[in-house]
């Protein structure tokens, strides 16, 4: 088997003497989309900021594409091409929506604009019939389909998602797990995302892991952890599916 994309290796991260995070191992392999479960205060939106470079309080190491990026700061991850939808969208709210969409895209990737334009506006058109409007006045699940093609115009070789489905109807939880998976399936994109709708999170991955406490405790096919007892009763009955 060829080396994972991501790799993340015996991660410790502190909040000052909190110690968020207990030794997690994770990987991700090109062409898959994993999600990461757990309860509220886990640790999986630390994990998502460890992988991105903050914070630096942290042992262990995480390697991205043969990399050593344990180190490294925000910025110079972000050029390795792995782009994040953050918890609570983080759109700008006085920018159009196509300003936003400008916004995520780098220097670089400037020349071909137009083309990543029309590639967003073709996976969420609502977003193509609001382009002029501000980002601020989008509906919720406008706006976390805002925050997907922001990071979608970086190109990105990782997308990270944290929570997608937050706060958002079922139905339009479906439509952006669909345009993940149209987005994995067409272009091969490699999604790492981190949900409490543990449901919907592990019909889409391929893996699954269960974080609690900080640690990884369960790991397996997104169709075992559905079926898998404990995960059932900590995750599934009475939850958000
Ligand atoms: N800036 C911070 N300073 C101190 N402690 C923090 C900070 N951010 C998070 N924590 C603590 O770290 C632990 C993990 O939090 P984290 O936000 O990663 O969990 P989570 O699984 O993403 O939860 P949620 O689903 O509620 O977002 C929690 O105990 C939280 O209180």
């Amino acid at each position: 088997m060829t080396a994972p994309l991501l790799h993340v290796r015996s991660v410790e991260t502190y909040y000052g003497n909190i110690r968020a995070l207990n030794g997690v191992d994770m990987e991700v392999h090109r062409g898959e989309i994993v999600a990461l479960i757990g309860a509220n205060g886990a640790g999986k939106s630390t994990l998502m900021m460890t992988i991105c470079g903050s914070p630096q309080a942290r042992t262990g190491s995480v390697h991205f594409d043969g990399q050593d990026i344990t180190r490294l700061p925000t910025h110079e991850i972000a050029r390795l091409r792995i782009a994040q939808s953050p918890e609570g969208r983080r759109i700008f709210p006085r920018m159009t929506v196509l300003e936003n969409l400008q916004m995520g895209a780098s220097l670089d990737n400037l020349k071909h604009f137009k083309e990543d334009v029309e590639k967003v506006f073709t996976l969420f058109p609502r977003l193509k019939e609001r382009q002029a409007q501000r980002g601020g006045t989008l509906s919720g699940g406008e706006q976390q389909m805002l925050s997907i093609g922001r990071a979608l115009m970086a190109r990105p070789k990782l997308l990270l998602l944290d929570e997608p489905s937050l706060g958002l109807a079922p139905l339009i939880v479906k439509g952006i797990f669909e345009a993940i998976k149209v987005l994995n399936k067409n272009e091969g994109l490699t999604v790492f995302l981190v949900e409490q709708n543990a449901f919907g999170a592990l019909k889409l991955s391929d893996r699954g892991y269960v974080m609690v406490n900080g640690r990884v405790t369960m790991s397996g096919s997104g169709k075992d952890l559905l079926a898998n007892p404990e995960v059932r009763a900590a995750y599934l009955e009475g939850g958000r599916h």
